[in-house]
């Protein structure tokens, strides 16, 4: 039986006070400039670059790929009508040919392709853009789509750009809307393979583009406001911020302890406990996800004078690297966020597939990702009966197993789970940890706070209790990756030995309890658990902290010498510490009504200045 979710939890009374707007301060004085204002200061800016070099005024306004390009340029035309607007995707090469090329990395797999290394000049057609450049010659210009930058070596300096800059999660609410990959014809194509698209090919070759101009860009715009898939009557017009005030929040961003701003998706497994306790949409049927620290995927809030502005939070990875993961930590995976902090919510839900993710090297020869999906489940909350499934039974046999798992594929012969897997009762705070190659999957009724890294995707389904995705149809299940990579020594003895209850006490101290609850020693996160009742002190170390309050109402981070304001966290609440805030403390509030608190921190193993 379930327990009612309000009797659940200690810290019910902070119902609704989840912040799932977080905002980061744009530096002092900073305005955000909407409509014709911020397009009359690019262009004042194109034409002052103009009279020196005596051309004629060019501005660039380079978009990410899923950026409404129709929109964009109506917005354009509007705030200045006598300029010529070019469509710089006109000198792109023909889609068909862009295909070819991009083919063997999009394989035939509805999920999986091979990481692309493309840059977006592979996509151009260099003789083309000469031309374009060479067609602006009296008339004021302004270049649109991805790729208008590219002109710019062209035109000797003469121009100004505006990036126009979009996360990965609105691209994603607008393809299922419909909205096409770059230049694609595939407005009804399976959401997946757009996905797929996205993910190994387009994103990449846009993020190394846009990484390209950071330290020139002169303008940032906020593309997701540009006919955003949920639409509200009163938001206003797109926001844009100057390049200086971009790259000086971002600084100032990887000073500070921040939150990104989380998103909630709904999925057949999907629970009421985020609903209820986190106050989201009460006529939606569930909500399965939440991404609260996904730095690929997640915006960041810039707020300033005249509202904010949505970039992704990717932006501060590739602009500020060293400052937000630490010289140890940008060293071993470069500009890559590689921790993971999501929920999955499956109170009054279902279970997750049974699965397992691939092993580092099949990750890498398979599909060129530089490291894996290693995972662990710590139990934010649980109904009387949860379990989780972890590792397969002693002595089964896994030629039996995975013909069962074959078997139970058309629909009528069940896979008797309970036959060749272990499942395992869960409690509050429990901590799972998952090495890739583990056979497993949460069950019904848990909350999970995902603590793992950050691929996310590498979900090798191996049996989906026999039910249909959203969609209606069944969700990809991918055996023979799944045979490749179970590894069939993890059972019963060995998960219970190495994954479950691993916790270890550090130290003790006053009334703070340090703890450590994980991962695996095959996984390179550490995650530690502070017990206090007052506060306590945590330092980065150099290294980058990734934490959430999972028990407690509500708490605040502070600087001991005073480098940031202090910052309020709500229970449940996943935040970011970067690597260059050296010295920090959690502490109660004046509001806080809790006896006692909880965090749990995670960091790069052998990433801190004290780790040799
Ligand atoms: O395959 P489903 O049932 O959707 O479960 C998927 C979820 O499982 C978890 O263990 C993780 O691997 C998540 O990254 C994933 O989103």
């Amino acid at each position: 039986m379930t327990t009612p979710i309000s009797d659940m939890h200690e810290g019910h009374t902070t119902r609704g006070r989840y912040d799932t707007q977080p905002t980061v301060a744009l530096p002092p004085g900073e305005r955000i400039l909407r409509g014709t204002e911020g397009w009359t200061d690019a262009a004042e800016l194109a034409e002052a670059c103009a009279r020196v070099t005596g051309t004629a005024p060019v501005l660039l306004v380079d978009a990410y790929p899923g950026v409404d390009i129709p929109a964009l340029a109506t917005a354009v035309r509007d705030a200045l009508p006598d300029w010529t607007v070019v469509d710089v995707e006109t000198a792109a090469r023909p889609v068909a040919e862009v295909e070819q090329l991009i083919a063997p990395n999009l394989t035939d797999d509805r999920v999986f392709g091979v990481m692309s290394h493309f840059t977006l000049t592979d996509f151009y057609d260099a003789a083309k853009l000469d031309a374009l450049a060479g067609g602006i010659t009296q008339t004021p210009t302004v270049v649109i789509g991805w790729g208008a930058a590219l002109l710019a070596p062209r035109l000797d300096g003469a121009s100004a750009t505006v990036l126009v800059d979009m996360a990965r999660w609105e691209i994603q609410l607008r393809q299922r809307k419909g909205a096409t990959n770059w230049r694609a014809d595939n407005a009804s194509e399976d959401n997946l393979r757009k996905y797929k698209r996205g993910f190994f090919v387009e994103w990449r070759v846009a993020d190394r583009h846009k990484r390209s101009l950071f330290d020139t860009v002169d303008f940032v715009l906020d593309g997701n406001a540009i006919a955003p898939a949920e639409q509200h009557p009163d938001s206003p017009e797109a926001g844009m911020i100057t390049g200086n005030a971009f790259r000086q929040a971002l600084k100032d961003a990887a000073h500070r302890p921040f939150r990104v701003v989380p998103f909630f998706d709904p999925g057949v497994w999907g629970g009421q406990w985020m609903k209820n306790l986190i106050g989201l949409d009460p006529s939606k049927d569930n909500y399965a996800w939440c991404f609260d620290c996904v730095p690929e995927e997640n915006s960041l809030l810039l707020e300033g004078e005249g509202g904010v502005i949505e970039i992704p939070a990717l932006d501060l990875v590739f602009r500020r690297p060293v400052d937000l993961l630490g010289a140890k930590t940008f060293s071993r995976f470069g500009a890559e966020f590689p921790i993971r902090f999501d929920f999955l919510d499956t109170m009054d839900g279902g279970n997750l597939s049974l699965q397992v993710h691939p092993l580092t090297d099949y990750i890498q020869n398979t599909f060129g990702m530089h490291y894996t999906q290693d995972e662990s489940y710590y139990m934010l909350d649980v109904g009387d009966d949860a379990v989780v499934y972890l590792g397969t039974k002693e002595g089964i046999d896994r030629t039996e197993m995975l013909q069962d798992l074959a078997t139970a594929q058309d629909g009528e012969h069940p896979f008797p789970a309970d036959k060749y897997v272990n499942s395992f009762p869960a409690r509050k705070h429990d901590h799972f940890a998952i090495p890739a190659g583990t056979v497993h999957c949460s069950g019904a009724n848990s909350m999970v706070l995902e603590i793992s890294a950050t691929p996310f995707i590498f979900t090798f389904k191996l049996w989906d209790w026999g039910r249909v995705g959203l969609d209606g149809i069944p969700r990809p299940v991918h055996l023979d990756h799944g045979a490749r990579n179970i590894q069939w020594d993890r059972d019963t003895t060995w998960v219970g030995d190495n994954l479950i209850d691993q916790v270890q006490t550090i130290r003790t101290d006053g009334d703070v309890i340090e703890e450590s609850t994980g991962l695996h020693e095959l996984e390179f996160i550490e995650v530690r658990r502070h017990w206090f009742t007052g506060g306590a002190d945590h330092d980065t170390e150099g290294t980058v902290n990734v934490l959430n309050l999972v028990e407690g109402d509500e708490v605040q981070v502070v600087s001991p010498t005073g480098a940031f304001e202090p910052f309020v966290i709500h229970y449940a609440e996943t935040f970011i510490v970067p690597a260059a805030v050296g010295a920090y403390r959690i502490e109660r509030t004046e509001n806080s009504r809790s006896a006692r608190f909880a965090t749990v921190k995670a960091y790069v193993r052998g990433s801190r200045t004290s780790d040799n």
